[in-house]
This record gives C-alpha cells, sequence and structure tokens, in this order.
C-alpha cells in the first residue's frame, strides 16, 4: 500500500482553480519532489495533505485511510508534519528548546502534568531532551543548542525547522522550499542532509523546491505542476527531457525567472 495517494484532488477558491485533479502516489520510502512555477498550486497541494484546506473534490489517503478534511493536529498526529516557505520558529526560545516544545507535541503532554511536573512528565521531558540532542547533532545545530532561535544564521534556522518536524517523529515529512535563501554550499549541504533524514529515520519526504539542482540532485521522482494541474511524474532525467515540462518552463512569460530547468532557479 503506498504511504500517500491523492485521488483526483481539486482545491477551489471561489472561481480560482488552485489543484485541478491532482493524482499522486508517494511510496513509503520515497524521495519526491513537487515542482511547477509561481503560482502552479503547490503550497495549496501541502495545505491540503496538512489539514489546513479540505479539497473541494477527491480524496487523499494516508496508510489508506482518508486524511480529506481532517483537523491538522489529527493529521500531524497521524505523521504528516511540514516545514514552511517562511520560517516558522519561535524565535524567542533556545534552539533546544524550540525542537523539545515539537517533541512535547507529538507526546500529547497534559497540562496539568506540565505544571505539577508529575512522574510521567519528568520521563517524557527526559526523553524529549535528549531525542532533540540527537536531532541537533545530527543537524550541525548542537552548538547553537542554548542561542535564541532568532539569532541563527538564516540556513542554520531552516535546519531548525526540519529538527523541529523530525521531532514530532513524522512518517511523511513535507518540505516547503527547504533551499529558499540558501547560498549554493548550503543547499549542497542540505541535499546530503536530507538523503541522510531519510536513511537514518525512515521517513518518506515529498519536497516543494524552486533550486533545481536540488531538485534534480536529490529527488527520485518528481511530479510537475502547472496551474493546479500535474503535467508530468517521473525521473530527473525524465522531467528534464519532458516536453511538456521544457516548454511549462520555458514558455513562462511573467518573467518569474522560471526558465531554466535544469539550472538554478529563483532561490
Ligand atoms: N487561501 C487562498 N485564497 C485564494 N486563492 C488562493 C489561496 N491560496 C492560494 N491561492 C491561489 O492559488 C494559486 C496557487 O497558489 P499556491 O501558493 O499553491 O502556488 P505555489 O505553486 O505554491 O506558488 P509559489 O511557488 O509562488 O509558492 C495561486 O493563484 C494563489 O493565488
Amino acid at each position: 500500500m503506498p504511504l500517500l495517494e491523492c485521488k483526483n484532488v481539486i482545491k477551489r477558491f471561489g472561481g480560482l482553480t488552485a489543484v485541478n485533479g491532482v493524482n499522486l502516489t508517494i511510496e513509503q520510502g520515497a524521495l519526491a519532489g513537487l515542482i511547477g512555477p509561481n503560482g502552479a498550486g503547490k503550497t495549496t497541494v501541502f495545505n491540503l495533505l496538512t489539514g489546513v484546506y479540505a479539497p473541494t473534490e477527491g480524496d487523499i489517503l494516508f496508510e489508506g485511510a482518508s486524511i480529506a478534511g481532517k483537523k491538522p493536529h489529527e493529521i500531524a498526529q497521524r505523521g504528516v508534519c511540514r516545514t514552511f516557505q517562511n520560517i516558522r520558529l519561535f524565535s524567542e526560545l533556545s534552539v533546544l528548546d524550540n525542537v523539545r516544545t515539537a517533541a512535547a507535541v507529538r507526546e500529547k503532554i497534559g497540562l496539568a502534568a506540565t505544571v505539577f511536573r508529575t512522574p510521567g512528565f519528568e520521563k517524557v521531558e527526559k526523553s524529549a531532551t535528549a531525542d532533540a540532542g540527537h536531532l541537533l547533532e545530527l543537524l550541525g545545530l548542537y552548538n547553537f543548542k542554548d542561542e535564541q532561535a532568532k539569532n541563527l544564521p538564516y540556513g542554520a534556522q531552516r535546519r531548525l525547522e526540519i529538527a523541529r518536524a523530525l521531532a514530532t517523529k513524522p512518517r511523511l515529512l513535507l518540505l516547503d522550499e527547504p533551499a529558499a535563501g540558501m547560498n549554493p554550499q548550503e543547499s549542497d549541504d542540505l541535499m546530503h542532509l536530507i538523503r541522510r533524514l531519510r536513511d537514518e529515520f525512515s521517513v518518506t519526504i515529498l519536497l516543494i523546491e524552486h533550486d533545481m539542482n536540488v531538485v534534480m540532485g536529490v529527488c527520485e521522482n518528481i511530479t510537475v505542476l502547472v496551474y493546479g494541474q500535474p503535467i508530468a511524474h517521473g525521473t530527473p532525467e525524465e522531467i528534464q527531457s519532458n516536453p511538456k515540462v521544457i516548454q511549462a518552463y520555458l514558455g513562462d512569460e511573467d518573467g518569474d525567472g522560471l526558465g531554466d530547468v535544469g539550472g538554478k532557479a529563483d532561490a
């Protein structure tokens, strides 16, 4: 059974059809990409997968069960977690606490247990701290653990977002433009990191990314969306040589800088 299946998913906002008949199958352990020009509907797909929106039509199955229209926290508890295009951290909290609070969400620790520091709470807190430390080491953030998140360099903040998402122990990790704003060295490191995460955490990854070097370098399967519709699906090689994809990018005349499949786009 695939981990995730979108079946003819449609999302309309009034008269605008942002997602128009998306069929997408993600197998367990896959490292998949979702690409397309600006406004193609990529982030809307993530919002549908995480319960921010309910599909207007169609169904979304996670491990065989429908999650279409379920509340975001229910979907998160089933094991779907995401990062955002615009970094969303607790900027005043330390790096370690940013990750520990995410782990606490997973453990569903009640308020009373937190206030009265029950033995159950102490145990969970200890294991959350140990897990958080391990994640910070893996993501090269351990030396920053006591810094406030807002003081971290940009690339490190992006890695901290990933650490927070992983702390919830997801089965499916959705990364929305993880390389945005990174320099070439940072995006190169990110590619290695994404592969390691998939292997070490056995987590399935679906990412949205405009940086074609990252997409082509790291994804095993890519789906291309244009005006809300999937126009191609395949390996990086298949996608790069697909005439429809080339046309969609090169025919892009709105000046958004996406006319270079195979080259670096608007990072
Ligand atoms: N809540 C909303 N209400 C109305 N229209 C929306 C809403 N969310 C997205 N849209 C529209 O849906 C379309 C798809 O937007 P979306 O953000 O999903 O595209 P995208 O592929 O992620 O773009 P980008 O690469 O620029 O982030 C756009 O035309 C956008 O304006």
